[in-house]
Order: structure tokens, then C-alpha cells, then sequence
């Protein structure tokens, strides 16, 4: 019978938006899905530590050490190095040593992913389309991760040029709301205004939108229709 909720389909992953900013990442192995692995957790701001004897780093794994972007443990692996660790990324080439990793990591409740081993993943990495503060991660939960790779960069020729651009005003144009419309109470009509201007407004004029323009459009938070960037900028 067809229900007016949405339906329950299973199997999919819950995706989110994890903030590590901050956090301790331990990456385990220095090759090239170690390599890829540390540009997705300092994208997101992680203090992130390596554990790899020096001789089984790649270039680029190098070159993040000798940067200063990521610490490094120069032996393989240790339980100790568990101790600080808020997510654990393990890529090496030794599926004993993985496994060891993670049951070390279940038994600490330390979330982890396996490279390449889905049953000893708590969470699966995606392909990810970055556009400033915009990303899109592509799953296929497990089924093909090639075909992850193909689907994203088609969405991401799909997208317009400027949408990572407009989104960045737009968080600008959020904060400085919140510091007009400041109250609780307030924040149902914050919300449906900030809305409104987003389907309103075109991603370019969001984009072209500079802070006087911004004042300007914020001096109208209180009638009932947003007005156009034209309409603003003519006074
Ligand atoms: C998306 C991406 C993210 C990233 O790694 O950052 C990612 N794999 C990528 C590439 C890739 N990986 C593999 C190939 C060879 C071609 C092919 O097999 O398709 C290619 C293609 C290439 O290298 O171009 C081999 C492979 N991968 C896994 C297994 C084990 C298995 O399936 O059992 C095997 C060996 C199978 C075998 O032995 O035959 C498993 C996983 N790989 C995942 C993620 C998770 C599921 C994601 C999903 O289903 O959507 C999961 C479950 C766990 C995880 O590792 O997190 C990244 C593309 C990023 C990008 O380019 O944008
Ligand atoms: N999911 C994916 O996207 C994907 C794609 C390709 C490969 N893989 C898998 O990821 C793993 C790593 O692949 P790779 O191409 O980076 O391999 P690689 O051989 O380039 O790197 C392996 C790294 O692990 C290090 N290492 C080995 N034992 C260690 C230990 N006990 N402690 C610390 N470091 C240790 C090595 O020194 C080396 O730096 C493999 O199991 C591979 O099958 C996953």
C-alpha cells in the first residue's frame, strides 16, 4: 500500500558530513591510498599523524611530512599509536597487520576504515567533487568504485560554474543575518527569508553580491518580498 512517508529502501550507508577539524586522524601506511586518504582528512582541517617506516613512503607522502602538513612515526605500526586517535585510516599492504588494526580499533571504539576491505570498514570513503565550501561525496556502497569515480565527475559537469562561488557569499550573507536577527524567537523568520533570497536570486547576482550590497539587501529583512540585486543597487 502506497504511504504518504517516504519509503524505507535498506542497504544504503548513512552519509554525513564528519568534522574532524582538529581532531587526531592516525593514518597507518605511506603509499599511494595513504597518499589519497591524507589529502581528504586535511581538507578537512584533522591534525593528522602517519605511522610508516620511512623506506615505504611515497613521494607525496614525503613531501606532506617534509611540509610540516602531517606528523610523522617513523616504524610500522604499534597499538600505542591507537592512544590519541579519534578515526584511524589504515592502507597498507598487509592484510594480517590491517586486520590486527582493526579489531584493535573496535575493541577501543575508535571508528576505522580498511582500505580496500569492506567488512573491516566502519565507514567506506567516496568520491568527492570539491568546490570551495561545496562537496559532493558519490557512493555506490561497495558495489563499484570506479563507477563512483565516473558518476561524480559527471555531476560535477552538470554543475554550474559558479555554485561553490554563490554558496561562499551566501554563508557570508547567513552570518551577518544572524547578527541583525540575533533572537531565538527570531529564528523561524531568519530561516524562511534565507530561503527565499536563495530561490530568488540568481547564482550569479550571489556571486556579484559584494558586503554593501549585502547591508543594503539585510535592510529589507523585514518585508515580505526579497528584492532583486537590480532593485537593491537602485536604491
Ligand atoms: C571512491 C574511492 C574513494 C577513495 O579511495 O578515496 C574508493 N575507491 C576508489 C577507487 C578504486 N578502488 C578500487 C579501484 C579499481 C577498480 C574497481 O574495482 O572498481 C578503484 C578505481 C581507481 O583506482 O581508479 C579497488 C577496490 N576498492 C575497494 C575494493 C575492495 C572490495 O570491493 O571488496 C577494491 C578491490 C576490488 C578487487 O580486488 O577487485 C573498496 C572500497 N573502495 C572504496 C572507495 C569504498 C567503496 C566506495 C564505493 O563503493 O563507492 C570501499 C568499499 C572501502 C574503502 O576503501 O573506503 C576511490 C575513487 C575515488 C575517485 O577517483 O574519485
Ligand atoms: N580503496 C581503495 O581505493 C584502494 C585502491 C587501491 C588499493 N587499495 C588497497 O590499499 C592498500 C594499500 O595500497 P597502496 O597502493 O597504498 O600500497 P603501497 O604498497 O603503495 O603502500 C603500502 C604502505 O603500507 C606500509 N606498511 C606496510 N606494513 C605496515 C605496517 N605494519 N605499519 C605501517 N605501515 C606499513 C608500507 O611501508 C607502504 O607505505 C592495499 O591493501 C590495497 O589493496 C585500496
Amino acid at each position: 500500500m502506497a504511504s504518504k512517508y517516504p519509503e524505507i529502501q535498506g542497504g544504503g550507508s548513512l552519509i554525513l558530513a564528519w568534522q574532524v577539524r582538529g581532531k587526531n586522524v592516525l593514518v597507518i601506511g605511506g603509499g599511494e591510498v595513504a597518499a589519497g586518504r591524507i589529502v581528504h582528512v586535511l581538507n578537512a582541517d584533522a591534525h593528522v599523524t602517519v605511522v610508516c617506516p620511512r623506506s615505504g613512503l611515497n613521494d607525496e607522502v614525503a613531501h606532506r611530512i617534509a611540509a610540516g602538513q602531517v606528523t610523522h612515526i617513523d616504524r610500522p605500526f604499534a597499538p600505542s599509536d591507537l592512544d590519541d586517535a579519534a578515526m584511524v585510516l589504515c592502507a597498507v599492504d598487509d592484510p594480517a597487520a590491517s586486520t590486527e588494526v582493526y579489531q584493535l580499533c573496535q575493541a577501543r571504539r575508535i571508528p576505522a576504515n580498511i582500505a580496500d576491505v569492506p567488512p573491516e570498514c566502519d565507514f567506506y570513503f567516496g568520491s568527492v567533487h570539491r568546490d570551495g565550501p561545496l562537496q559532493i561525496m558519490v557512493s555506490t556502497n561497495g558495489n563499484g568504485p570506479k563507477m563512483a569515480n565516473i558518476v561524480r565527475r559527471k555531476v560535477a559537469e552538470g554543475l554550474p560554474e559558479n555554485a561553490g562561488a554563490a554558496i561562499l557569499k551566501v554563508g557570508e550573507l547567513r552570518r551577518k543575518l544572524r547578527e541583525v536577527a540575533t533572537t531565538a524567537e527570531e529564528g523561524p523568520k531568519r530561516m524562511k527569508w534565507m530561503s527565499k533570497v536563495c530561490e530568488a536570486w540568481p547564482l550569479e547576482d550571489l556571486c556579484d553580491m559584494d558586503d554593501g550590497d549585502m547591508e543594503k539587501l539585510l535592510g529589507h529583512y523585514q518585508e515580505a518580498n526579497v528584492p532583486s540585486l537590480a532593485q537593491i543597487r537602485a536604491g
